[in-house]
Order: structure tokens, then C-alpha cells, then sequence
């Protein structure tokens, strides 16, 4: 254990009072042998309306990895549960904190409860039933009336890691406007080119005005990678330079290496609030409603399919087939196909189809040129892999982050339709590919995206000064939140096959569900819970 490190209060019983039970600190056995117990929690403010007598706290450990993250969790009674996010406190239990400078700001000073009650949290599940739990909660995330850090002292950092998306450049800036302009913060450094940048490049200082009308470029002033996540040289530079607050942007595989680094800065027992700000264009983090950029995707695949539609009802039996990304969720060539209704068959990662045969994708086709004379195929880049797999070889590459790398669908689906209509039915077909995946990437965000990544990053940056450390910033259900890294990490958000959008969708292209009569009896019949 980190000499600088608190043992933690905990109980083995459920806390029925304020009272602190036993004592042990993080690495002793007593620790590890139990995966539930209760802790005191030394911050002030909670819970103040609920009694202590409602709530049971909980720190779960991971049991099957101990350098797996600590779950702060609160349980009170008609099933709620509070899923919290770290806070200084947990580990440096002494620290002073000081009024909210906004109280002094004439913009915000008149604004009715401008301060979020320390008490709010916000449900994951907004749809309940009269006897169902509660549920998981979310803290509120925004502005708390004291903070945990001196203007003058605050020393922050901006990482953006992953693939592009749109609106990257509006998240840093508002970062840095919402740093310097709501708490006067002087000292903001970008670091550049990802997370190996924090060991192998100079930063490079950020201010309003040198961030002023970067949201109106693709793109990202900071560079961005994969790979190159050493934690140690990561923390020990950020140490080094004396920053406490570490802002990082990017895609799941980022906020996992957001995890890492926060888990070694509480083991080192330093005060360096990590706040990670969730970046996808393909919207596949779990927990949020939605990620920034995802509608300026969906919005710009528009031009894309347009074009295809174009193309195709020009010509005989013209077909447009377009890739939209989407490594593993469909959800922008589901909305973009939503969105556009000139689509007559969407294709994704999480609904596999088959080609040949009955109710395969070949008959559609050629029923859709006989009634229409035209068709537009949207792709999503992950659907279909299995297919691709097992007519192509290399399979099992992986870009510098581990992610797999994915083979064409576009292509291949293109040069399969070519081959069977012209070859094997004789038909001539026109088809046209279009893959705009990196132009629409590169765009700048629009401007719904520039308001949620304004708000998104003014709620990090509230978050980081109250304390709170270890928390990907979120939108959950209409309402900003603090999320543990491990919630959005743990799994991926996908398009639900037996959802209600998915079925939107089917019913507006036409086109077959590619389910097998079997899968559909046995999702529609009720299972038997376990007895
Ligand atoms: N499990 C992990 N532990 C630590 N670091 C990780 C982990 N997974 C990924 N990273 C690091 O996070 C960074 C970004 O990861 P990745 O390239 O997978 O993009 P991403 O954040 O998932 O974004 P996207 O996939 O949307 O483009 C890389 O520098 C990578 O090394
Ligand atoms: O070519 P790159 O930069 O590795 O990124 C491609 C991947 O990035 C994403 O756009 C996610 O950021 C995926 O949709 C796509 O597979
Ligand atoms: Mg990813």
C-alpha cells in the first residue's frame, strides 16, 4: 500500500448509522476475502434529506483481478442503487476545500439553484413498474458549491486518443473556455498525439484565445493515436509536470486506459482528478443516451445516400450500395437509413444476414429492381464479417490498440451482388460504391453536437474541481452524470434486433428480418424463469 494511502472505514455488517466498524487498508487479506461490506463515506452532504438508516454503503472490490476497479455503491431501500464515482476524499481524506468561485460570476450568480444538490443522482431506467426496484443511479453531474481546488493551483491537461470524430475540437474548447472563464483556471496544456504523447512529445499550451474558433474544424488540434498506453510513463509524466487535473477524450478502448491511469494515481495517493469525456462516432459506449458527433455522422451520411439514390434510379436496375462505420453497433446506418427512407435494405454488425437462397439478400434484391427498377444497400463496416471470413482469408488483425482489424464489406458485398446478377442471372445490373467514412469523420461537428459537447465538457470540468475523480462524464436519460469508468467500459452499446427501432426500420425498408423462423418463435415465446 501506498504510504500516503488512508486505510478505509468499513463494516462487514450493513451500516445501520454514521458508526465506522472495522479498519483495514486496501491490500490486507481481510480486504480481499470480502467482496461486500460497508464503508463510511467521509465526504459531507450525503445523504442529507434520506436518513443513514435508509442507505447501506458498499465498496465491491473485483475479486477476480485485484488491480480491477473498486465499486463505490450505495443501496437504499425500495431497491436503489447508486452507482458513485471515486472522490478525492475516499483516499486523501483531510483535504481542504474552498467555496465555488461561480458564486463571484455575474453570469451565473442569478441563476435560481445554480448548485446541484449534493443529493441528486439520476436513474439508468426511467420506465419502471409499480413494484419494480429503483435501479442503478447516476450522480448529477454540475457545479457543487465548494471545490477541491485553488484557481492558481489548478494545473490541467487535455488527451484526445482513438479514431476522429466530429466535434473533438469543441469538447477542448470548451474544456478550456469552461476552465478559464467559470473558475479562472491559467494553466492548460494539450497533450499531442494521444496517450504516447504524454511520454514522447512536447504539450502545447491552450487558452480561449488559442482555442476560440477551433470548433469550427474537423478533426483534432491535439493529433490523436491507438495504441502506445505505457501507464506507468503516463503517470510518472504526470506527476513530473505537476498536473492534477487529467482531462481525456476518446472511445471505449481510451476510457479503459482512463481507468488504468486512475487507478494508479489513487495506488501513488496524489490529487489528480481524471475525467474522461466519451467520444464515438459509432455510439457503441454503454450507459450514455448518446455520444457527441454520432448526429453529425448520421446528418452527413445523408449526402452519401442521397447521392446513391442518384446514381441508382438513373440508370437500369441501378443499385447504391453505401458503407457507413460501425465496427460492432449499426446505430449510424440504422438512423442514417431512418432518417432518409430512400433506403431499402440496412445491413449491421448485430443482424446477421446470409445471401443466397430463400430470404436471403440476392432474392430481395432482385424482387426490390422488379418492382422499383432501383435500390439503395446501406452497410454498416462490421456487418456481415463472418460471411466475408469464410470466402477471404486474413482474419485476426489488429490495429496498435488491439482492435480488430476489419475486412471490406463494402467491396465484398459490391463485387458478390455484381457476380450473382450478372453471371448467374444474366441480369444487367448497375451498381455504384460509395464509401464516405472518412469524410464524414473529418467533418466539423454540427451545431446540436457543438451545444452537447459544450455541456458535456462543462460538466467534466464541474466535476474535476468538485473532487470527483475516475468518471467518464455522461449524458444518462436527458441529465449530465458522473459514470464510473468500469459502467462504460464493461460492455458495448449495440442495436437491440428485438427493439422497437430495429422493427421501425425493417417496416420502412421492406426488407427481410433474416431471422430464421425457429430464432423468431423461440424470442417471441416466454422462457420459464429459473426455478
Ligand atoms: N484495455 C486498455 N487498457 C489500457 N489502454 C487501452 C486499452 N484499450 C485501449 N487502450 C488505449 O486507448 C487508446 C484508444 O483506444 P482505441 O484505439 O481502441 O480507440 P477508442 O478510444 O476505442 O476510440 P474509437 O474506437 O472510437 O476510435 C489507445 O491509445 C489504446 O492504447
Ligand atoms: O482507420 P482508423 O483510424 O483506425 O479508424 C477506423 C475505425 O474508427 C471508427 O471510426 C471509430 O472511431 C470506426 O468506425 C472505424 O472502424
Ligand atoms: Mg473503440
Amino acid at each position: 500500500m501506498h504510504p500516503s494511502l488512508p486505510p478505509l472505514a468499513m463494516s462487514t455488517e450493513p451500516v445501520e448509522s454514521e458508526q465506522v466498524v472495522v479498519e483495514a487498508d486496501h491490500d490486507s487479506p481481510t480486504w480481499r476475502q470480502l467482496s461486500d461490506f460497508s464503508v463510511s463515506v467521509s465526504r459531507k452532504g450525503f445523504p442529507s434529506q434520506a436518513s443513514y438508516a435508509d442507505l447501506r454503503f458498499r465498496s465491491v472490490k473485483d475479486m477476480g483481478s485485484l488491480a480491477g476497479p473498486e465499486k463505490k455503491i450505495v443501496e437504499g431501500k425500495l431497491g436503489y442503487v447508486l452507482e458513485d464515482v471515486p472522490h478525492f476524499t475516499d483516499y486523501l481524506p483531510d483535504l481542504p476545500n474552498y467555496p465555488n468561485p461561480l458564486q463571484d460570476n455575474p453570469a451565473y450568480s442569478v441563476v435560481k439553484k445554480y448548485f446541484v444538490n449534493e443529493d441528486d443522482t439520476v436513474p439508468q431506467k426511467v420506465v419502471v413498474q409499480i413494484n419494480s426496484p429503483r435501479g442503478i443511479h447516476f450522480r448529477r453531474g454540475g457545479p457543487r458549491q465548494r471545490v477541491y481546488f485553488e484557481s492558481e493551483d489548478v494545473y490541467a491537461c487535455i488527451v484526445t486518443c482513438g479514431g476522429l470524430c466530429p466535434g473533438l475540437n469543441t469538447v477542448i474548447r470548451e474544456l478550456v473556455c469552461g476552465l478559464s472563464y467559470m473558475y479562472g483556471v491559467k494553466k492548460i496544456v494539450g497533450i499531442q498525439g494521444g496517450y504516447r504523447g504524454f511520454y514522447a512529445r512536447n504539450t502545447i499550451p491552450l487558452a480561449p484565445k488559442i482555442v476560440n474558433d477551433i470548433h469550427k474544424r474537423g478533426g483534432t488540434i491535439l493529433g490523436t493515436s491507438r495504441g502506445g498506453h505505457d501507464v506507468m510513463k503516463i503517470v510518472d509524466n504526470i506527476q513530473d509536470r505537476g498536473i492534477n487535473q487529467v482531462y481525456i477524450i476518446g472511445g471505449d478502448g481510451t476510457q479503459k486506459g482512463a481507468s488504468v491511469i486512475f487507478e494508479e494515481i489513487r495506488r501513488r495517493g496524489l490529487k489528480v482528478a481524471v475525467a474522461g469525456i466519451p467520444k464515438t462516432i459509432d455510439n457503441d459506449i454503454a450507459v450514455i443516451d448518446k455520444s457527441f458527433g454520432f448526429d453529425t455522422a448520421v446528418e452527413e451520411a445523408q449526402r452519401a445516400i442521397n447521392a446513391a439514390h442518384v446514381e441508382a434510379e438513373s440508370v437500369e436496375h441501378g443499385i447504391g450500395v453505401v458503407k457507413l462505420m460501425g465496427r460492432y453497433s449499426g446505430f449510424i446506418a440504422m438512423y442514417a437509413t431512418l432518417a432518409s427512407r430512400d433506403v431499402d435494405c440496412c445491413l449491421i454488425p448485430e443482424s446477421p444476414f446470409y445471401l443466397e437462397g430463400k430470404g436471403g439478400l440476392f432474392e430481395y434484391i432482385e424482387k426490390r429492381l422488379k418492382e422499383n427498377g432501383h435500390m439503395v444497400i446501406v452497410v454498416a463496416e462490421g456487418a456481415g464479417q463472418e460471411l466475408i471470413a469464410a470466402s477471404m482469408r486474413s482474419m485476426g488483425r489488429e490495429d496498435a490498440s488491439g482492435n480488430k482489424l476489419l475486412l471490406d464489406v463494402g467491396l465484398w458485398l459490391s463485387q458478390k451482388i455484381k457476380d450473382h446478377f450478372t453471371s448467374k442471372q444474366k441480369m444487367t445490373i448497375n451498381l455504384k460504391y460509395i464509401d464516405p467514412t472518412y469524410m464524414i469523420r473529418a467533418i466539423p461537428s454540427i451545431a446540436s453536437d457543438n451545444v452537447y459537447c459544450t455541456l458535456l465538457a462543462q460538466s467534466a470540468v464541474h466535476g474535476a474541481m468538485a473532487g470527483y475523480t475516475g468518471f467518464t462524464a455522461g449524458l444518462v436519460n436527458g441529465r449530465h452524470t458522473y459514470i464510473p469508468f468500469y459502467r462504460v467500459t464493461e460492455k458495448r452499446n449495440k442495436v437491440i434486433i428485438t427493439d422497437r427501432m430495429w422493427a421501425r426500420l425493417l417496416s420502412s425498408t421492406n426488407q427481410p428480418s433474416f431471422l430464421s423462423a425457429e430464432y423468431i418463435e423461440e424470442i417471441k415465446t416466454p422462457r420459464e424463469p429459473p426455478k
